[in-house]
């Protein structure tokens, strides 16, 4: 007899209490940032101890949780910079987090030591692929966001023989209340989302507080006129140019809601707003973790996301993305639209670009 269709349901449990142990790993430290806190990667990103915190600490509780003996993890820090002669300090910071929050939680009689910590964080470098299991964790996406006091996402996923098979995405300082219309923004809006997703089982929202799961959709707006569209706050992640002029085609009349992090796919699978466009600048490779989770957030809550060419996103061929430029999400309704308007600003991008 065949097995029956895995379900994947113990291994949401162990994500939902992953990420949430993260997040709040996350925000001890963002109440009280300190600059040393705060250290530049070889490709000059800013990486915090909360990103190292946050990896240790997920991959520990993936570990504990699942005890499987094949366990591969992809997730986007290792410990290269933390074992360098000066990082003993903030290793030790790290550690004392990471500690602080298993102890404050108490699910887990665990206390670690640097060294436990360096090869928890270590044990994200998996290449991940097309065949078995393979998690894929964004520790903190949105680091620029999360040092300005703005969004930022724990993002973590399933791979199955390539696929996405479940996602969850923490988003601590993310409205309960729909964002992107500024009326009914305030500062009293309670903050703190868990979105849920699973193959075949749709998305569900609840907050990082506890609150009881509810399931959520994207929009189903038809008229362009009345969608919203999502992008990157940072200029230097995604052509603002662009995707302004591919807004204007297709006839979207609101200025575009720009925030850090996977938070938007989040936003855009609860309905928020309809589009979410994310071109970035000429040679740029995109990693898996910055999509895996949010990609079957939106997915199962009824969006679709492709490339520029239309094709859905290939999370099989290892860390990297390998797409045609760009990331397009939205409703199904809105993608034919869409998918013209994008094909006709890169046309046009690639004349005004080219000597006569
Ligand atoms: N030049 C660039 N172009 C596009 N994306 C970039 C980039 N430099 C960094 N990123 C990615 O953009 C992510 C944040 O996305 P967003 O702009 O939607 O907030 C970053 O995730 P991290 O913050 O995890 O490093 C990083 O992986
Ligand atoms: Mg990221
Ligand atoms: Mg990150
Ligand atoms: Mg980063």
């Amino acid at each position: 007899m065949a097995a029956p269709p895995a379900s994947y349901q113990k291994e949401l449990a162990a994500a939902r209490k992953a990420a949430s142990l993260a997040a709040r790993l996350c925000q001890s430290v963002q109440k009280s940032l300190l600059q040393s806190d705060v250290q530049s990667k070889a490709d000059r990103s800013p990486v915090t101890v909360a990103d190292y915190g946050s990896q240790a600490l997920v991959s520990l509780v993936l570990k504990t949780e699942l005890s499987s003996e094949s366990f591969s993890l992809v997730a986007e820090e290792d410990s290269g910079d933390l074992r360098k002669d000066g990082s003993q300090e903030t290793l030790r910071r790290i550690t004392n987090l990471v500690n602080d929050t298993l102890s404050s939680d108490g699910t887990y009689n665990l206390s670690l030591s640097e060294e436990d910590v360096l090869v928890a964080i270590d044990s994200g470098k998996s290449e991940g692929g097309p065949h078995g299991r393979h998690w894929v964790l964004d520790p903190i996406d949105g680091t620029k966001g999360f040092l300005r006091g703005d969004q930022y996402a724990i993002a973590l996923g399933l791979l199955d023989e390539g696929k996405v098979v479940l996602g969850v995405l923490a988003c601590p300082n993310l409205p309960l209340a729909p964002i992107g219309h500024s009326e009914i923004e305030s500062l009293a809006t309670k903050v703190g989302c868990l979105f849920s997703a699973r193959i075949g089982a749709g998305t569900y929202m609840q907050s990082l507080d506890g609150s009881p799961p509810s399931k959520v959709h994207v929009s189903n707006i038809e008229n362009p006129a009345d969608a919203s569209f999502f992008e990157s706050f940072e200029a230097a992640h995604s052509l603002h140019d662009l995707s302004s002029s591919i807004a204007t085609k297709v006839g979207v009349q609101a200025p575009p809601v720009r925030i850090d992090s996977q938070a938007k796919y989040g936003a855009l699978a609860r309905g928020d707003g309809a589009i979410y466009l994310r071109f970035p600048h000429k040679g740029y490779r995109e990693k898996i973790w910055d999509h895996a989770a949010g990609c079957i957030v939106v997915t199962e809550a009824g969006g679709i996301a492709t490339d520029a060419a239309g094709n859905a996103l290939d999370f099989s061929k290892g860390r990297y993305l390998d797409l045609d430029t760009g990331i397009i999400v939205t409703n199904a309704k809105l993608m034919p639209l869409l998918l013209n308007a994008v094909q006709s600003s890169l046309k046009e991008k690639v004349q005004s670009a080219s000597p006569l």
